[in-house]
């Protein structure tokens, strides 16, 4: 068949099936991917208060580095304290882990999307990472001196700050089917004796 045939026969088949010859409407933005990988990330958190999630895209639109607010490694979430005055002692913000955790050489540039306002300690290390732009869902305490703090540094430092914001009406939902896992057949009594063990 020469290839003027083939061309034929594809749009022949595309007839025959419309529906599935033209692209789906609805897929997720650019940036409702990215922050919704912010939202999961979060889920990681171990905070019983507060969940916060970060997710670091360069201009080629590649996640580069993703975080959550956590402890530090090897400093257990069972022993070290989550208690309101005591964690701040201890956890590592998710902006700050996910400029850590990038896997190219430096973040120089690149946006940031966060599930919650940066306070002023993640500022001073969003602005020294070249951080360019950072995209925020809620700013819950605008008020408070380390989110005041961070706001004048973001502004001296010229990294551009925009609350994340949509058109979609609907919910992003994450359809993750669980299929429950598969329970050992109940042993017979009367199975012989040399399978009971048996893990073939
Ligand atoms: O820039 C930030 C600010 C806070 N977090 C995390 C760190 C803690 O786990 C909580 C703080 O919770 P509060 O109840 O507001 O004290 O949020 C972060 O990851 N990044
Ligand atoms: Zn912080």
């Amino acid at each position: 068949m020469d290839i003027n045939n083939l061309t034929a026969k594809m749009s022949l088949e595309d007839g025959a099936s419309p529906a599935k010859s033209r692209k789906r409407e609805g897929c997720l933005k650019w940036e409702e991917f990215f922050m919704a990988n912010a939202v999961l990330a979060a889920q990681r958190s171990k905070d019983p208060e507060c969940q916060v999630g970060a997710c670091i895209v360069n201009s080629a639109k590649r996640i580069v580095g993703v975080g959550y607010n956590g402890m530090p490694n090897g400093c257990s979430d069972d022993i070290f304290e989550w208690k309101k005055d005591l964690k701040q002692l201890y956890v590592c913000h998710a902006e700050m882990n996910a400029i850590l955790n990038k896997n190219v050489i430096d973040v120089k540039g690149c946006d940031l999307y966060v599930t919650r306002f940066p306070c002023n300690e993640c500022a001073k290390v969003i602005i020294q990472s070249g951080i360019s732009t950072i995209y925020f869902l809620e700013d819950k305490h605008p008020e408070r001196q380390m989110y005041v703090a961070a706001k004048k540094m973001f502004v001296a430092a010229g990294v551009a700050v925009r609350q994340f914001t949509t058109d979609r009406k609907e919910n992003i939902e994450i359809r993750l089917r669980i299929s429950p896992k598969p329970q050992p057949e109940p042993q017979s009594e009367s199975q012989p004796e040399s399978q009971a063990g048996s893990t073939a």
